[in-house]
């Protein structure tokens, strides 16, 4: 996985590579950053040979970046136009020192080096105009707040005839304008094709809307000291990749049967939602589960008999919807379970309150809990942390809401803190589902960010897959952590969604033809490299 670092945490990490044992020069990691846009820049485009390249160099250090890079694109046989926005006396030491090497070079035909204040507007858009390629050395990690009325009248503009004569932007660590702890982006923030940055990923290249600015991110690590870089933070975060999921969806020993993979208790649905438990047992079957089991209440059951004939379905109780009287014969279906999605479609009824408690406390195995079943345990805080079973929770950004007391703008800018207050209070691992899902430890230390998925996932019933899939894959024998089957079925259920976007279109497939990728994506993405004993396979 990969680790994604707050500003404060790279600053604290330069400061160690430069001042502490290994005493690496500014200059020299500046040279590094420099050199790696620019090797970097060539992979992607070519060589820069012939090539006219604005660069555009901020007050700070990412300004000082751009420095470095116009001497390399330089030296590599591009004109480069390099407008500064800084004072050379407010410069860095050490961005101070590559302004003036690039100063010493100035009387090279490639070198135009100039003041962004002594050029005029119409001029600076017609050098933008007639360039091959734009560098963003405006701002990097330093950006705080809203861009202030220079920078962003000239990000509008770069922005505006960059997009009209599609010429690349490259930024330098972050896009200007792009707040590289959250994501949050200034309106006019530059909108960039490829975004090198260096040491760490920043959070707020996984974010949106910044997770759209930064184009393609490339990773250099600059000639930092490599345990610097891995060292794990405290308020650590990282981001999910392939192989992380391959150290959980292991391959089945060729002499399991059934038993092995997990039994799944669905305790789901009610009179006018069925569909629900149906997806949800669908979500369990295809991620694996040995049998599954959905309980759903009589009067409904009976629909669902020979629909899916995979599923054991057992009709329970009288009533459209589960109530305290029911919970006896559901403990019955759930004795053999290895694990219980609950909440699907329950509805909100007092009485089916009643039941959820209920079977919170009397159930044997793991629970995950999502959608109605979470609304019945709003303040139910001191119920759930008296549970004796794990527990998962998976609410969307609303559900999450309604369960804290957060307010929903205050979820959507800022998640992590809130999220790990609240899965340390209720001691329950948390799904926060949306774009994009983000994971986190019943400790509250370990936050995972998924890395899958597409808006086409934004139908009703998605979430209900997800939910059987978490409880599928937390049930197996041998079974994961909660956080990392959690993290399994995430970043399973996002890349199944993208296996349908590019299979039927950007929207319009269902949740059960999601659900139907699940194995492809096992097979094609060759998500399973291990026997379940070990053994590599
Ligand atoms: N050794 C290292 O550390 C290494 C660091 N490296 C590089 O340094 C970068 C970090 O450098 P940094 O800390 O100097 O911050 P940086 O991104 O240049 O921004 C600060 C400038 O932006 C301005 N500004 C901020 N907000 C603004 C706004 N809303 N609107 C307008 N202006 C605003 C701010 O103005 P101020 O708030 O000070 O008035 C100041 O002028 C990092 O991303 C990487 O590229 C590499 O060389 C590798 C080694
Ligand atoms: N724009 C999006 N990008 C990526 N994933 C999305 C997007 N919109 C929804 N999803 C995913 O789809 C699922 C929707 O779940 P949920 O809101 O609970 O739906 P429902 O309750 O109808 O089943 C979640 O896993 C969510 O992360
Ligand atoms: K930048």
């Amino acid at each position: 996985m990969k680790k994604l670092n707050t500003a404060a945490q790279m600053k604290a990490i330069d400061r160690e590579a430069m001042q502490g044992r290994y005493q690496i020069p500014p200059t020299v990691l500046m040279e590094n950053a420099g050199h790696a846009v620019v090797t970097h820049g060539m992979q992607v485009w070519g060589p820069w040979q012939g090539k006219r390249v604005i660069i555009f160099c901020g007050a700070g250090n990412n300004g000082g970046d751009g420095f470095v890079i116009a001497r390399h694109l330089m030296a590599q046989g591009a004109k480069v136009y390099v407008y500064i926005c800084g004072e050379e006396s407010a410069y860095s030491e050490e961005s101070r020192i590559h302004l003036r090497t690039l100063q010493a070079m100035q009387d090279d035909p490639l070198c135009h080096l100039q003041y962004l204040s002594s050029l005029a507007e119409p001029v600076v858009r017609r050098r933008i105009a007639h360039s091959h390629m734009i560098i963003d050395a405006l701002i990097g990690t330093g950006f705080h707040g809203m861009l202030r009325p220079k920078m962003r009248a000239l990000a509008q503009i770069i922005n505006a005839v960059a997009h009209e004569a599609k010429i690349p932007v490259i930024a330098v660590d972050m896009p200007t304008g792009v707040d590289a702890d959250t994501g949050a982006s200034d309106k006019d923030a530059i909108h960039a094709m490829m975004t090198v940055t260096f040491g760490v990923h920043k959070r707020g290249q996984f974010i949106y809307p910044g997770k759209e600015l930064v184009g393609k991110v490339v990773l250099d690590t600059i000639g930092m000291p490599m345990p610097l870089l891995r060292k794990e933070e405290n308020d650590c975060m990282y981001a999910l990749e392939l192989a992380d999921i391959a150290e959980i969806m292991t391959k089945r020993s060729p002499t399991s049967h059934k038993g092995t993979h997990g039994t799944v208790g669905i305790i789901a649905g009610s009179a006018t939602m069925l569909g629900a438990a149906l997806m949800a047992a669908q979500g369990a079957v295809r991620a694996g589960a040995g049998k599954v089991r959905a309980m759903i209440p009589s009067v409904v059951a009976t629909h669902t008999m020979g629909l899916y004939p995979e599923i054991m379905v057992a009709a329970i109780g009288t009533t459209p919807y589960f109530t305290s009287a029911d919970s006896k014969a559901v403990m019955e279906q759930i004795r053999d379970c290895s694990s219980i999605a609950l909440g699907p479609g329950l509805g909100r009824s007092k009485e089916t309150q009643d039941f959820v408690l209920q079977i919170l406390e009397k159930a044997s195995c793991p629970l995950v809990i999502d959608a109605d079943g979470l609304y019945h345990l709003q303040g139910m805080k001191d119920r759930v942390r008296r549970c004796l079973q794990p527990l998962i929770f998976t609410p969307h950004i609303a559900e999450f809401s309604r369960l804290s007391g957060y307010a929903i703008d205050a979820i959507k800018t800022n998640p992590v803190p809130l999220l790990r207050v609240f899965a340390q209070e209720w001691q329950v691992c948390i799904v926060l589902k949306g774009a994009p899902t983000y994971i986190v430890s019943a400790e509250g230390k370990a936050v995972y960010i998924n890395t899958t998925g597409n808006a086409g996932m934004a139908c009703g019933g998605m979430g209900d897959v997800l939910t059987g899939m978490v409880a599928a894959i937390w049930g197996r024998e041998n079974n994961p952590m909660a956080t990392q089957a959690a993290c399994a079925a995430v970043y399973l259920h996002g890349a199944s969604g993208d296996a349908c976007a590019k299979d039927y279109g950007p929207y319009g497939y269902t949740p059960l033809e999601l659900a139907r990728q699940v194995p492809c994506i096992l097979q094609q993405g060759q998500v399973v490299t291990k026997i379940d004993d070990g053994e590599i396979g």
